[in-house]
């Protein structure tokens, strides 16, 4: 018996590009949605969001002199493309799911419906939110706080880089020091930079628990599962 009926699973989409560090990686695809079979197939209800890292960022395409709201947009399309290219690995692995965006482009996938999106996901299927929250000047990390709250989970977990929220980034620091759990405020009022302010104040808002966690093989099970993994921000 899962610890939780129903997750939202975070992707970063630097994890999907791999070594390469850009584009997306099939064998890492494949192994990601792997994973989401797994615990799909333990009766964990899964809503995921996908980052768009790995295709185009909108503050980097604005750095090099881009007008930030259409890097955003392009940004928002990226994270599309990787729902979709997780749609087709999740085929692969017999497991139903519905890419939706927040953005219109049918028939390439369906629009934002947050009623259909529950009774998907009681009924099994995964669903895949895209396009963020259809906004320039917001994260996907946003967007998972607020699918979250809105498709009624009952935890985040975002899947990262590292193994949990640090005293510093531990990339930077290496004597940085890891949390098991934090509170949504600590988390802010040390500008911890793990998740963006907005998504975290928002989930602080509405008692939305968040997991930070690895993304390595088998974490997903542990945390989905198991639910004792990583660092648990929290009230
Ligand atoms: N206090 C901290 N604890 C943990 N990670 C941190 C912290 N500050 C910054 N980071 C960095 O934040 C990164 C994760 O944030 P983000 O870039 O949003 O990830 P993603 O691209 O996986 O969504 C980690 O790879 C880590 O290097
Ligand atoms: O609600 C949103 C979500 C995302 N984005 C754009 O999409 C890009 C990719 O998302 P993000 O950086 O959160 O991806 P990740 O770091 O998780 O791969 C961002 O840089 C933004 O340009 C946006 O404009 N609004």
């Amino acid at each position: 018996m899962s610890k939780f009926k129903r997750i939202l699973l975070k992707l970063s989409g630097e994890a999907l590009a791999g070594e390469k560090g850009h584009g997306i990686d099939n064998v890492i695809l494949a192994d990601m949605a792997s994973e989401i079979a797994s615990i799909v197939k333990q009766g964990v209800q899964v809503a995921l969001v996908i980052g768009g890292g790995n295709l185009v960022r909108g503050i980097s395409a604005s750095a090099g002199g881009m007008n930030r709201a259409q890097g955003d947009a392009m940004g928002m399309l990226g994270t599309v493309m990787n729902g979709l290219a997780m749609q087709d690995a999740l085929d692969k692995q017999g497991i139903d799911s519905v890419v939706m965006s927040a953005i219109r482009m049918e028939p390439v996938c369906e629009f934002f419906d947050r009623r259909r999106a529950l009774k998907l996901l009681s009924a099994g299927s995964v669903v895949i939110f895209s396009a963020g929250t259809g906004n320039p000047f917001f994260t996907t990390d946003s967007c998972a706080a607020l699918r979250a709250i809105e498709s009624e989970c009952d935890v985040i977990m975002k899947a990262t880089k590292v193994d949990g929220i640090y005293t510093a980034d531990p990339v930077k620091d290496p004597k940085a020091t890891r949390f098991d759990d934090i509170s949504y405020q600590e988390v802010i009022s040390r500008g911890l930079k793990v998740m963006d302010t907005a998504a975290v104040a928002l989930c602080m808002e509405h008692n939305m628990p968040i997991f930070v966690f690895k993304m390595v093989k088998g974490n997903l099970t542990k945390a989905a599962v198991e639910g004792n993994l990583g660092t648990l921000v929290h009230c």
